[in-house]
């Protein structure tokens, strides 16, 4: 099958087709250096752009100390790759939060994508999301992420509305929301600040609406927990990352991603005015909670 790789060739695929129509004169030794020099170029602009999903060897480099865990464009570039490799059930939780939207989106309301990085949920959601003036609000605080979301969103046709806004979620309003999705993305926020944010959450929810909350856990039992943060890591290993790229990775989130317990989020999603809340989906240490207010 040709991919848009092949083509870089073009050009000198293009000289050798007008040589064909004149064998008689060679080519300058200019143009075919002009030719050889467009085919890098176009392999540059096909291949090597940062527009192209790459693949995460972010933490490859033996030489380089991670830092702290940033989404700065470095990320963007490889992050369909990164999450999909890092993070189990990542594409069932995406997929099944588009299925919830289908049920739960309600017409003259508002469904919120918090911490929508490059869009998987929005777009997941607006492919089923089928009510009358229901508007989609991703937010997410990095700039680089909301700039390529902004180009991926215009790519894929949909009826429903998207307002994309670059914002932190601990100061954007929320309101009027049939359905809240924060997949994966209450673990980056300081602990003290999570009681707030989802009381003003259930606070934004219609009677009957949703929050899906998806996030890495920790487990209070110690051997199941390190079992888990094990399986983890060979999940990691069978997606191709070494125990160098493992290790880099995990001193980067330290601080940065900070998992509570199961018990932890059901139990601060009652007090902050949820009627009842759930595990619908967990592999490993990734788990995902419905909350219904
Ligand atoms: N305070 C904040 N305000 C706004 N955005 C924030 C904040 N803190 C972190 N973020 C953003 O939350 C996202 C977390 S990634 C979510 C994946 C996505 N939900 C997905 O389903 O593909 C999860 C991960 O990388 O593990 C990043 O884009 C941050 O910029
Ligand atoms: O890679 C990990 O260990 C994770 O916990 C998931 C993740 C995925 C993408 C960015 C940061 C953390």
């Amino acid at each position: 099958m040709h991919t848009a790789d092949d083509w870089y060739f073009a050009p000198l695929l293009i000289g050798a087709l007008l040589r064909l129509r004149r064998p008689a004169e060679p080519a300058p030794p200019e143009i075919l250096f002009a030719e050889f020099f467009l085919a890098l170029l176009a392999k540059h602009y096909v291949t090597d752009s940062p527009k192209q999903p790459s693949a995460d060897t972010l933490f490859s480099d033996p030489l380089r100390a991670p830092g702290p865990f940033r989404f700065d464009s470095d990320v963007v570039s490889v992050f369909p790759d990164m999450i999909r490799r890092s993070v189990p059930g990542y594409e069932t939780v995406i997929a099944m939060s588009g299925l919830l939207a289908g049920r739960f989106a309600k017409p003259n309301s508002s469904v919120y994508d918090l911490g929508c990085s490059l869009g998987a949920t929005t777009l997941s959601m607006r492919r089923h999301i089928d009510v009358p003036n229901c508007t989609i609000v991703g937010i997410d605080n990095s700039p680089a992420m909301i700039a390529r979301c902004r180009e991926l969103l215009a790519l894929d046709a949909g009826s429903t509305a998207v307002d994309l806004r670059e914002s932190d979620i601990l100061e954007s309003e929320i309101a009027n929301a049939s359905m809240v999705v924060l997949n994966y993305t209450l673990q980056f926020v300081p602990l003290e600040e999570r009681r707030e944010l989802l009381h003003r959450i259930a606070e934004a929810l219609m009677p009957g609406g949703i929050l899906v909350l998806s996030e890495k856990v920790v487990f209070p039992d110690d051997s199941l927990n390190q079992l888990n943060i094990d399986l983890h890591h060979d999940f990691k290993r069978a997606h191709g990352y070494s125990d160098l790229e493992i290790a880099g990775k995990r001193d980067s989130i330290e601080n940065v991603l900070i998992p509570e317990s199961i018990e932890q989020h059901r139990l601060r999603l009652s007090e902050a005015g949820f009627s009842s809340s759930d595990v619908w989906f967990q592999c490993f240490n990734f788990a995902s909670i419905i909350a219904l207010k």
